[in-house]
């Protein structure tokens, strides 16, 4: 059976992320209570996968999973994007005047944040672990006064009662997740239209513009750009760069072009982009891949 590490337990927005990949496929999911600690069942070959957020419309970049899948010199292989709606939730006995504790995700509750302005100074907002460990741990142990945000599907799952519905900042609320794993897997589909690359640059007045022009003259198009600073080397920065394409080759084109005009240049992975949120046909690829 395919093995799937993330962070969270059955019903955290990271196991949708994993139906979504796999929507066809039987799944053990390795679930571990750090991103760190799915990076290390990857690299230690525990997990066939790992699957990661990457960044939320309201909260922004989750950089240190930016960082994980560098230094564990992962490869990404595919993309989905979740509409996350929050909830607020407790147990059935409870209304919203007994709450006086909300527990989630850092992530989750950052999402949430002018909601949680609402409520008196003695309000506590504590961050936990995923949105679905903090509502069942509400459940097992009967605790009244306290409340957790998470998708509805959670509610459902571990018998809580929903107290107040899509409680994020804004409406329209999507996290990207990468499902990654050890390089060399060879498991690029034929819609290949994306890629993510790291490159650092030299310290030449235009070098950003330099990189950034090879790509334009290969009608490579950015998506996003995100800077990350080196650890160990105060000041410096490398990027990260998500691009789409229509042909693989101006791709890889690009990238031979690029090797010339940066100092350090890596492939992080290539795949099909999936703004449409669906089910990932990556599935098939592995299946016929074994
Ligand atoms: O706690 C969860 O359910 C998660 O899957 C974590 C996580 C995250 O890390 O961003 C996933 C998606 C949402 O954006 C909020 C929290």
């Amino acid at each position: 059976m395919t093995k799937v590490a993330i962070q969270g337990i059955e019903g955290s927005f990271h196991a949708e992320a994993v139906s979504k990949f796999f929507p066809e496929r039987e799944i053990e999911l390795l679930m571990c209570d750090s991103f760190e600690k799915v990076t290390n069942q990857v690299g230690a070959g525990k997990a066939d996968f790992g699957v990661l957020a990457i960044e939320n419309s309201i909260a922004g970049s989750i950089l240190p999973n930016y960082n994980l899948i560098d230094t564990g010199d992962f490869e990404i292989y595919d993309e989905v994007y979740l509409n996350i709606q929050m909830y607020l939730m407790a147990l059935e006995s409870e209304s919203i005047i007994d709450i006086f504790e909300v527990h989630s995700h850092p992530v989750a509750l950052l999402q949430c944040r002018d909601y949680l302005k609402r409520f008196p100074p003695q309000f506590k907002v504590i961050e936990g672990k995923d949105t679905a460990s903090e509502a069942k741990r509400i459940r097992e142990n009967n605790l009244k006064g306290v409340a957790a945000i998470a998708g509805k599907q959670v509610a459902e799952m571990y018998h809580l009662k929903i107290l107040d519905s899509h409680i994020q900042d804004i409406k329209e609320n999507q996290t990207r997740f990468v499902l990654f794993g050890m390089k060399g897997s060879n498991l690029n589909s034929k819609t290949t239209n994306k890629a993510t690359i790291k490159f650092v640059l030299g310290s030449e007045v235009g070098s950003l513009s330099e990189a950034l022009q090879v790509l334009a003259d290969h009608k490579i198009n950015l998506t996003k750009i995100q800077s990350l600073p080196i650890v160990g080397r105060p000041w410096k920065y490398a990027f990260f760069v998500d691009v789409i394409f229509k042909k693989p080759d101006d791709f890889f084109d690009a990238m031979d072009a690029l090797q010339d005009k940066v100092k350090e240049l890596k492939l992080v992975g290539t795949y099909t982009s999936n703004k449409e949120n669906v089910p990932s046909k990556l599935t098939n690829v592995i299946s016929n891949g074994e």
